[in-house]
């Protein structure tokens, strides 16, 4: 079995070892311009359209969880890869339990209000504050997929009401369920902290703006953990300003790096991380993959596959 790798910053030598060690008896090579030969399987991330446009794959492999950007090379070059081939993404491999940990820790800086005392400590001031009840502390996440189910599972266990928002009804034990555009008015209504874990299509960009965020309870808090495009960036300032924010935690950004010019960069009520909420774990994202291929070729029902009509 031929597989080819592209990834502008992996180690791609390691990868390659490790995959041959998963995958008894296939072949991996770094793939370069001009390489042409034959491949079963390609894994890539970000990679030219000359390295996919007419081979004739089993099945390409997404070395991350969201595949806006392969999906938008896509639609200006559908010959990169026809319908027949399928796609696959990484689901979970270890990005779950990052996204747990970093909605979690967030979640209990601003429910035991260490936003507050950090302001208060600049003006040396000693204040106890009165303390927040987790009935006023109603979690809504927008994208109940992979990653969305893992933040919805670990806020609930720390006792937070947990409320979901996706384009199909969820049945999960204590989560409250919405869908639709219809049903994201009740959903907003009570939530408290808005999580963002939806992936970037047509429907979803530009979807946390000033109608939405209006909509949310007066000093509310937004955690955008999926991508920089769902959120208009002047009208999240403008929700802070206006006191429908109290506070916002960015990963992601319309643009990135964000330019150095962006107010965000020095609004008091921003805290932000460089696109690292969850990053691919090698050794689980190998695992899945082989696994994933193994089953191909034994012509098992496999998960993990994009459906490329919907955009994830
Ligand atoms: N910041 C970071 O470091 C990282 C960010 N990400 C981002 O997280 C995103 C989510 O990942 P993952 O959980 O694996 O994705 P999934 O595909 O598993 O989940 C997507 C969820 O979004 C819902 N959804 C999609 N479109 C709509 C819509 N139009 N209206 C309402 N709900 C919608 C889906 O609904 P339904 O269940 O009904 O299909 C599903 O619940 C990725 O696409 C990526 O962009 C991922 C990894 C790291
Ligand atoms: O896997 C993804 O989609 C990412 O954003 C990785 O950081």
């Amino acid at each position: 079995m031929e597989i080819i790798f592209y990834h502008p910053t992996f180690d791609t030598q390691w990868w390659i070892a490790a995959l041959e060690k998963q995958l008894p008896g296939s072949r991996v090579r770094e793939w370069k311009s001009g390489d042409n030969e034959h491949a079963d399987y390609a894994l890539v991330w970000h990679p030219p359209v000359e390295m996919l446009q007419g081979r004739e794959l089993k099945a390409v492999f997404a070395l991350g969880a969201g595949v806006d950007s392969i999906l938008s090379k896509l639609r200006e070059h559908p010959e990169m890869l026809p319908l027949s081939i399928p796609l696959f993404r990484l689901e979970d491999t270890g990005m779950g339990l990052q996204m747990q940990e970093y909605a979690v820790s967030q979640v209990l800086h601003w429910f035991r209000r260490f936003d507050d005392y950090q302001a208060l400590k600049q003006e040396t001031r000693w204040e106890p504050l009165p303390e927040f009840t987790r009935e006023e502390f109603t979690i809504g996440i927008m994208g109940a997929g992979v990653l969305g189910s893992k933040v919805a599972e670990s806020l609930l266990a720390w006792g937070f009401p947990v409320r979901v928002w996706s384009r199909s009804h969820k049945d999960w034990p204590n989560v409250q369920s919405f869908a639709g555009e219809s049903e994201m008015g009740d959903f907003l209504r009570e939530t408290r902290v808005l999580i963002n874990l939806l992936p970037n299509t047509a429907e979803t960009v530009g979807i946390i703006n000033h109608a939405l965020l209006n909509q949310l309870q007066d000093q509310s808090y937004l955690l955008n953990l999926a991508r920089g495009v769902h959120v208009n960036e002047d009208e999240l300032l403008r929700a802070l300003e206006n006191g429908k924010l109290k506070g916002a935690m960015l990963d992601v950004f319309s643009r990135e790096p964000l330019p150095v010019e962006s107010p965000l960069w020095r609004h008091p009520r921003v805290t932000m991380t460089p696109h690292i909420a969850a990053v691919t774990r090698p050794q689980e994202a190998i695992a899945y993959i082989g696994k994933t291929i193994s089953g191909l070729e034994r012509g098992e029902t496999v998960t993990g596959q994009v459906d490329r009509s919907r955009g994830y």
